[in-house]
């Protein structure tokens, strides 16, 4: 179905399997994410939810199930094909920015879309209009040092969202700013999402951004369930 953005079926994942230190960490997820769909992951810490996001971005590979992004069946897929699909059609944030240091905010929005064939011109006139979306204009010219720690997340956003992906995976992105601030920077990426038909998957601890979402899923003994 081509509405489904990430499709997991029975992923599994056990680390260390036959040692005694074995973890059977995900045990049966199942999930349809649809086109423009943003979703809540919340987990108790060691649940597995950056298990969870790694897979559903190709980063890692299950033990068993499939991953199908935009009606792309990932299952067997070579690395060059993974890395392909990672690239056009997924965007990540973390916690902490990750953002290249020796860059400017503008060059670290630029520069994946460079790796993207884009040309320095339209990549440099996407990401201005990023930044100016979210409120850090006029800090375009500042490295990630200089910048505060919400400004820092914004201009992440922007760096995921460059290349227009149609999935964002976000691990507890707004999980280092104090509430307001995170409220916030959570704006700032509903403004960026709004009318793209992006579906984002966002693990959070904070229930408030969690109930702003379409749906919240609880990732609990290995499997996903609908939140209370
Ligand atoms: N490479 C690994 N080898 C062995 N065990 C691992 C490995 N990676 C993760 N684990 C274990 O698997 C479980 C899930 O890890 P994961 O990092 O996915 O959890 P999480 O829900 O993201 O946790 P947190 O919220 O604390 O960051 C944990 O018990 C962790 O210790």
């Amino acid at each position: 179905m081509n509405d489904v953005t990430l499709r997991l079926s029975g992923i599994e994942k056990t680390y260390l399997p036959g040692t005694p230190g074995e973890v059977r960490v995900l045990r049966g997820v199942d999930l349809a994410l649809r086109a423009g769909e943003m979703v809540a992951l919340v987990a108790p810490s060691g649940a597995g939810k950056s298990t969870l996001l790694h897979i559903a971005g190709l980063l890692d590979v299950p033990d068993a199930g499939a991953v199908e992004i935009a009606g792309q069946d990932m299952t067997g897929r070579g690395d060059r094909a993974r890395t392909a699909v990672r690239r056009q059609d997924v965007g990540f944030v973390y916690q902490f920015h990750h953002l290249l240091p020796e860059f400017t905010a503008l060059e670290n929005v630029t520069l994946p879309q460079l790796a993207n064939g884009v040309s320095e011109r339209a990549a440099q006139a996407r990401a201005m209009d990023l930044l100016t979306r979210v409120g850090v204009a006029e800090r375009a010219g500042h490295r990630p040092a200089a910048l505060s720690g919400g400004e820092q997340q914004r201009v992440a956003f922007c760096r995921a969202l460059a290349n227009a992906p149609r999935l964002l995976l976000a691990d507890e992105p707004t999980g280092n700013l104090d509430p307001a601030t995170s409220d916030k920077v959570f704006d700032a990426l509903l403004e960026l999402v709004r009318g793209t038909g992006l579906s984002a998957l966002i693990a959070t601890h904070n229930m408030d951004l969690a109930d702003r979402m379409d749906r919240v899923l609880r990732l609990e003994d290995g499997r996903l369930t609908p939140a209370a």
